[in-house]
């Protein structure tokens, strides 16, 4: 009923108000996820909002309820907050379920040829070459440029990921993600989505012996049933190495655009090399080769060059040759001792210590990744090499 005239409607300001308060996992206001129930305000301002959570023990109940006591107590006229929390019914999870998957099949794929998603995958041709940190980095970095950015973290040799994003408790072990029925709500950090091998495992040490079908199945799921929402960007941290991942990828991400790493090392370049040959040939394109652990400039200025220098530009080179499109060396990120401290405590250097000269780099490749727009995947890059 309409109010009378001179009447404020502060139960409808309540309301609104709660519009601005998100989800912090599923990241939408939880006014659009019907997770506001009934809202009062008495005469003398004492506003009663009811709150259904998805599920017992949500994890972000508190972050919830204190955004909610919050955005009530700032509307003018409310005196004091009292926020009674219940649980969603079985048929009420569904139906935000339904919503959520909205226009997918239930349990369909996310990014299939219809999406405009950008999805990297990530690879190298052998491990410890910096992968996870370059991805994790380089995911912060493109959700500092306000773009909606997932990560899938499917690297069985090291499921770094989560510890470089500092989602992992004190005994390096990562939060399991919260479920809501068959929908695995994935953890934010730093703007970044996450989902990793390394939160359904039940250690942080846990050694993971994956054939390829069961990983091709574990990436199965995490595209089918992690909740990413509309995602800009998807990036894929995948194990070294080539063959079975490849192909997982080339079948169930036929539009997987692929960023190679490798170290300045020219011994590294032809199994860098391969991993990018084998990306192409199951129907991925290489768009760009990223050289980590470049030369270590000294405090009198002079390079350190660790582990060599030119293996990049001899990947970029060497899989540029016979192809229409030149793959361009698309960064050289050099040794940096904050980068490698940052990932060991959880806190990415491109927001940390952004004009580190490893955090410049991994920002400039984002600012490029960044300006290339959605859905624009078998088309021309306006790439160059630098
Ligand atoms: N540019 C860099 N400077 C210094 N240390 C680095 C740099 N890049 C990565 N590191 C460090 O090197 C180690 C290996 O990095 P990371 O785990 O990212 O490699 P990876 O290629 O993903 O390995 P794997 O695939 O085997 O898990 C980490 O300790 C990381 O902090």
């Amino acid at each position: 009923m309409p109010e009378p005239d001179g009447v404020v409607d502060l139960a409808g300001a309540v309301r609104s108000a709660l519009g601005a308060v998100l989800d912090p996992e599923i990241r939408k206001p939880i006014t659009e996820l019907d997770m506001v129930g009934g809202v009062a305000v008495d005469a003398r301002g004492r506003a009663e909002v009811g709150i259904k959570l998805t599920i017992v023990g949500c994890p972000a109940a508190d972050a919830i309820e204190r955004d909610v006591r919050a955005a009530t107590a700032a509307v003018p006229g409310v005196t004091e907050v009292a926020v009674d929390v219940s649980v969603m019914t079985p048929a009420e999870r569904r139906a935000l379920t339904d919503r959520l998957r909205a226009g997918r099949p239930v349990r369909g794929q996310q990014f299939g040829p219809e999406s405009l998603t950008r999805v990297y995958a990530v690879t190298s041709g052998k491990g410890g070459v910096g992968k996870s940190t370059v991805t994790a980095n380089l995911a912060v970095a493109l959700a500092e440029r306000g773009l909606r950015v997932g990560i899938v973290d499917a690297d069985v040799h090291g499921f770094s990921i989560p510890g470089i994003l500092g989602l992992t408790d004190e005994n390096g072990v990562a939060p399991r993600p919260t479920r809501v029925d068959d929908m695995i709500l994935p953890p934010v950090a730093y703007g970044v989505k996450v989902v990793s091998i390394g939160m359904f495992v039940d250690s942080a040490s846990a050694a993971v012996a994956w054939r390829g079908p069961m990983l091709h199945r574990t990436i199965q799921q995490f595209l089918s049933d992690v909740y990413f929402g509309d995602l800009d960007v998807l990036l894929l941290d995948l194990p070294p190495g080539t063959g079975d991942v490849a192909i997982s990828v080339g079948q169930l991400l036929p539009g997987a655009e692929v960023l190679v790493v490798t170290t300045p090392q020219p011994a590294a370049a032809d199994v860098a090399e391969r991993s990018g040959v084998v990306a192409r040939q199951t129907g991925q394109r290489v768009i760009g080769v990223i050289e980590n652990m470049a030369g270590l400039v000294q405090p009198d200025g002079s390079v350190l060059d660790l582990f060599g220098s030119g293996g990049g530009a001899e990947v970029a080179r060497r899989l540029s040759s016979g192809q229409e499109d030149e793959v361009p060396l698309l960064a050289s990120v050099p040794l940096s001792i904050p980068l490698r401290a940052g990932g060991d405590t959880g806190a990415p250097i491109v927001v940390t210590d952004p004009a580190d000269p490893a955090a410049a780099a991994i920002r400039a490749v984002a600012d490029r990744l960044a300006t290339r727009s959605r859905g624009l995947a078998g088309r021309k890059l306006g790439l160059s090499v630098r």
